[in-house]
């Protein structure tokens, strides 16, 4: 197992940083400052750093404005031997992650390479739009875990934006159909496959989510994940049969996992629908931190950890038992950012935090 600890970063560029450098000398690392200062901006870089796009933003503005690349060098640390890591962004240039001299290839190489998870106010997001929110999470974690995943991800991304300009042409040629039938061909096992792996990753998280949502509420609950698809029946191709004069008319692909959800229930109910603003902030925090112990357990590595504004956003209760929790195993370091200084007085287990301000 490998600990992973970042110890210098410096911006050049990155959103509202012209050049900025910082230093994390402990294990956990409160972050603050007045609101828009950048306290997110330098966790985002982090986060930057680990999936090479920003948590929250289009690329375009991970720049400064008015300026044409972002860059961002960081030293970390992987046990006992330091490393140095650096992120170019220079549009329209593709992104380069060079990592002790090595730049990698492609950034599906790289990824995976320096894990962090990210928790932030707007995670509920996840719970509250639709599902391509909750598909493109669990492709970011599955393509870090998994490069047999992540190739048969593009190859089907890749055949079903080709299905589909064949499907939008009016009046649909009969000639096509031969090629059609092609593209199903190749499309129903990548199907099939990445339904299987995504299914087997809900089912994984669901022990994992259960135990951190009842830590942190403090009483029994049964919080729970589960992978809703069509896509694990045995002939594949049937469906798309199935399914033939529809898209056609619809001039899409109407079946696939591109469709499909994922489904996260409390207490028996879609949390979507009757879960209260504070059981949803729990709900996605438990499932935050489950994803932290799967890639763990994964990637042999452990992640680093940022908090993003969380202390506002839960009661008393639960932020004391949040960070009395990732104070322990199995976490390793954690940034934590807060507008309000005043607020950190009241909570004791922050006292032995490194403290960075911010200033302008
Ligand atoms: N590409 C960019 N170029 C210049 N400024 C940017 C860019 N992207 C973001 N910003 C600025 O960064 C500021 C926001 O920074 P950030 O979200 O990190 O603040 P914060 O300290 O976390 O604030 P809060 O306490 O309100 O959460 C905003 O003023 C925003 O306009």
């Amino acid at each position: 197992m490998k600990h992973l600890a970042i110890r210098e970063i410096s911006l050049h560029n990155f959103k509202n940083y012209p050049k900025r450098e910082f230093t994390f000398d402990a294990s956990h690392t409160l972050i603050f400052g007045r609101n828009g200062i950048g306290k997110t901006n330098l966790l985002d870089a982090i986060y930057f750093l680990s999936l090479t796009k920003s948590a929250f933003h289009s690329d375009r503005q991970l720049i400064l404005q008015n300026e044409n690349f972002c860059r961002v060098d960081a030293t970390f640390q992987e046990n006992e031997t330091l490393h140095k890591l650096t992120a170019i962004y220079a549009p329209p240039e593709r992104k380069r992650f060079i990592l002790d001299d090595y730049a990698f290839p492609t950034l599906a190489e790289y990824i995976g390479r320096f894990p962090v998870i990210m928790i932030a106010p707007n995670d509920t997001d996840l719970i509250r739009e639709g599902s391509e929110e909750r598909r493109r999470f669990a492709d970011t974690i599955l393509c870090q875990t998994d490069k047999v995943y992540l190739q048969a991800l593009s190859q089907y991304n890749y055949l079903l934006k080709q299905r589909n300009s064949l499907l939008s042409q009016n009046p649909f040629p009969t000639s096509a159909y031969k090629l059609l039938e092609v593209y199903n061909y190749q499309l129903s096992p990548l199907n099939q496959k990445i339904a299987q792996k995504r299914q087997d990753f809900a089912n994984s998280l669901a022990p994992l989510l259960q135990k951190n949502y009842a830590e942190m509420a403090q009483k029994d609950a049964n919080a729970e994940i589960s992978y809703e698809t069509n896509c694990l029946q045995s002939d594949f191709e049937e469906i798309f049969r199935q399914s033939l004069e529809k898209d056609i008319a619809l001039r899409r692909t109407s079946v696939g996992i591109h469709k499909d959800d994922f489904v996260f229930m409390l207490n028996a109910n879609p949390i979507k629908k009757f879960g209260s603003q504070g059981e949803q902030k729990t709900f996605v925090i438990a499932l935050k931190l489950a994803v932290f112990e799967f890639l763990k357990e994964n990637l042999q590595i452990t992640p680093i950890l940022l908090l993003d504004d969380i202390l506002d956003k839960l009661d008393e209760t639960r932020t004391f038992q949040l960070l009395q929790k990732v104070m322990q195993n199995p976490f390793g370091q954690v940034l934590l950012t807060e507008a309000n200084p005043k607020r950190l007085e009241q909570i004791p287990v922050l006292k032995n935090w490194q403290k960075i301000e911010i200033f302008d």
